[in-house]
């Protein structure tokens, strides 16, 4: 894989789309928004028809109900009656496609969300990276919600609009051309200047749900960080962060309704003039015997309608650009490949048993960052204990996380029982290799939802029997309610050791055959230390096990002890072999055995 591959596939995707072309990929991702929208449309041409249902029976009633200075009230009580009929049919035609609209696309925007969610989950870590999580979230959240409003009121609105703007049009070209041609020169300014205004809004509404996105990736971070925040005493410094993500959101949402709110003066003011030129050369026309009293009043009716549309047209297009940011930034999840893909049916399904591993000149690195790995080889044994040590920074984490296939590496291959681990389907991967990260992340549910995670079949017998074999019951008998104790969100009612014994128990109920363990660093108290020890060795105990190991107990247990220096293995061996070298591992011993000294 070339470099330039992998930054482009690590970066969430920059739309660049005209507006149009976001519109016509978001409908094509969601082609819920289309259900029905044959029969919707067949409502909006009723209910926009049965705006000039009004203007038509005032014309009438005037012309002939009124003719002669005689009321002929048959005619006038008919014409109301109909027009009656007529408002209330439309009426109902207007409810019908709401109903129908709205059915439409929640259901659209219900898929929506569920996809963007499913392909944040899809995407490496790498790439989750490249964007603050509050924003991430933003992009299928509030950014969807900027496309409901424009489906639910501003698409509908454009449909109704444009109807009204074509009936109106054919209407008053039909009751005097010469009034016709007034109203359209006074607006036809304003039609040829929309496309740059448009374009405007688009940039300014841009801004706004980018600053959206900065704020609320501040707050979250901020919520999530709050035991942080407190234990340095920055809460005046915090707040000041936040405030500037929402002056600036606040800046950007005021900028860009500055630009909609000109358009409303304007539209009045152009409406005002075409009313007084209609009035001025109607009268004249009028008095010509060029046009009828009931035409020209009905006529200022038509001008109304006329205008409304183009009015909302500025609040539409306000809806419109922001839809289509919030669909830009949505679209900019759900475009960006899946970088670490599984490979599905197609995958490779590696049969349960005994497992080898063999990273073969394997190379990484990060985006836009130094080489962290180089050409790195070494092949791992079914059973054995391995112990993967190292200073800070020299690389065991990515080397842990390339076997896990959390990342791929960017040169090389690493392969599980032969077979290159990208073509290993997900589900057998996750089957056989789970890795216990440093600090286990715990779900909000009780202790045995959590541990149950590891294999969601599991009865509340099996959980018990699973915490029987690592040793960890008279724990359990302690808890207030045993496996039904609830930990708290991320874990939290419980201590650090305490969430690494759960995770411990959740890995051991996976029954992986390959276990990837990230030793966690927190001092715990001796009673949890026992406990922890005797867990880990009930979990690794008769599979292949690689601890990354921060401690020299671990080391000393290992069969093998792998020491990464600066993204490279330089030594290999049992750690009694080792130990007696002159190397890394024996200056790492040396600073162990004095920090236990010490301490
Ligand atoms: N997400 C990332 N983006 C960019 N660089 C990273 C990222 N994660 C790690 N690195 C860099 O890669 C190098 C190796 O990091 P790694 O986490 O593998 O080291 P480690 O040996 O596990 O360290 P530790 O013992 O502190 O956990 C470091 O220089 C680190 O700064």
């Amino acid at each position: 894989m070339t470099s330039q591959v992998e930054e482009r596939s690590t970066t969430l995707r920059v739309e660049d789309r005209s507006a149009l072309g976001t519109f016509r990929r978001g409908l094509e991702l969601s082609p819920e928004f289309r259900v029905g929208l044959a029969g919707t449309l067949v409502l909006a041409v009723f209910a926009t028809l049965g705006k000039v249902i009004v203007p038509i029976a005032v014309q009438q009633v005037i012309d002939r109900g009124l003719r002669d200075g005689t009321p002929d009230m048959p005619f006038i009580t008919q014409a109301v009656v109909l027009c009656a009929v007529a408002v209330l049919l439309t009426a109902l035609c207007g409810y019908l496609m709401n109903v129908r609209l709205y059915r439409s696309t929640e259901s659209g925007l219900a898929s929506l969300r569920g996809k963007g969610f499913r392909h944040v989950h899809d995407l490496s870590v790498l790439t989750q990276n490249t964007e603050r999580r509050g924003a991430l979230v933003s992009r299928v959240t509030s950014d969807v919600d900027q496309i409901s409003t424009f489906m639910q009121w501003g698409g509908l609105m454009v449909l109704i609009s444009i109807g009204q703007l074509l009936v109106a049009s054919v209407l008053m070209a039909i009751y005097s051309w010469q009034l016709a041609l007034v109203v359209w020169g006074c607006f036809l300014p304003l039609v040829i200047a929309l496309p740059r205004f448009q374009r405007w809004v688009a940039r300014a509404y841009t801004q706004v749900r980018e600053r959206t996105g900065d704020m609320l990736a501040a707050v979250s971070e901020s919520v999530v960080g709050s035991a942080v925040i407190r234990a340095y005493g920055s809460e005046a410094r915090t707040a000041r962060r936040i405030d500037a993500a929402v002056d600036a959101h606040q800046k950007a949402q005021t900028r860009a309704q500055k630009i909609i709110a000109f358009t409303f003066p304007i539209t009045e003011l152009v409406g005002a003039l075409a009313i007084a030129g209609v009035v001025l050369l109607g009268v004249e026309l009028g008095i010509g015997g060029t046009i009828s009293a009931g035409r020209l009043v009905a006529f200022l009716f038509l001008i109304t309608l006329f205008i409304s549309p183009l009015q909302t047209a500025t609040e539409v297009l306000n809806d419109a650009q922001n839809a289509v940011a919030g669909w830009r930034r949505v679209l900019g999840v759900l475009d960006t490949p899946a970088d670490v893909a599984d490979p599905g049916e197609a995958g490779v399904t590696l049969p349960r048993g005994s497992i080898t591993v063999a990273f073969q000149n394997v190379g990484f690195h990060y985006p836009d960052g130094p080489p962290v790995l180089h050409g790195v080889s070494v092949e791992i044994a079914p059973r054995t204990r391995i112990a993967v040590v190292g200073e800070t920074g020299s690389g065991k984490t990515t080397f842990a996380k390339l076997l896990t296939r959390l990342m791929d590496p960017t040169s090389g291959r690493v392969l599980v029982d032969g077979a290159d681990l990208r073509a290993v389907r997900f589900s057998s991967l996750r089957e056989r290799i789970v890795m216990v990260p440093q600090d286990g992340f715990l779900f909000d549910g009780s202790l045995a939802d959590n541990i149950r995670y590891g294999r969601p079949s599991a009865t509340d017998d099996d959980i018990g029997l699973a915490m029987t074999e690592l040793g960890l019951t008279d724990w359990l008998e302690g808890l207030p309610s045993g496996l039904s104790t609830p930990v708290g969100q991320r874990g939290e009612s419980l201590s650090a050791g305490e969430r690494q014994l759960v995770a411990l128990a959740r890995a051991y109920l996976a029954d992986p055959d390959l276990l990837l363990l990230d030793e966690a660093t927190s001092a715990v108290d001796p009673a949890t230390e026992v406990r922890l020890a005797r867990a880990l060795d009930g979990v690794t105990r008769g599979r292949t096990a690689v601890s990354i190991a921060h401690r020299l107990s671990t080391a000393e247990a290992a069969d093998e002890v792998l020491v990464f220096e600066h993204g490279r293995i330089v030594q290999r061996g049992p750690h009694a072999e080792l130990v007696r070298q002159d190397g890394v591992y024996a200056d790492l011993y040396a600073s162990w055995s004095s920090a236990a000294r010490t301490s």
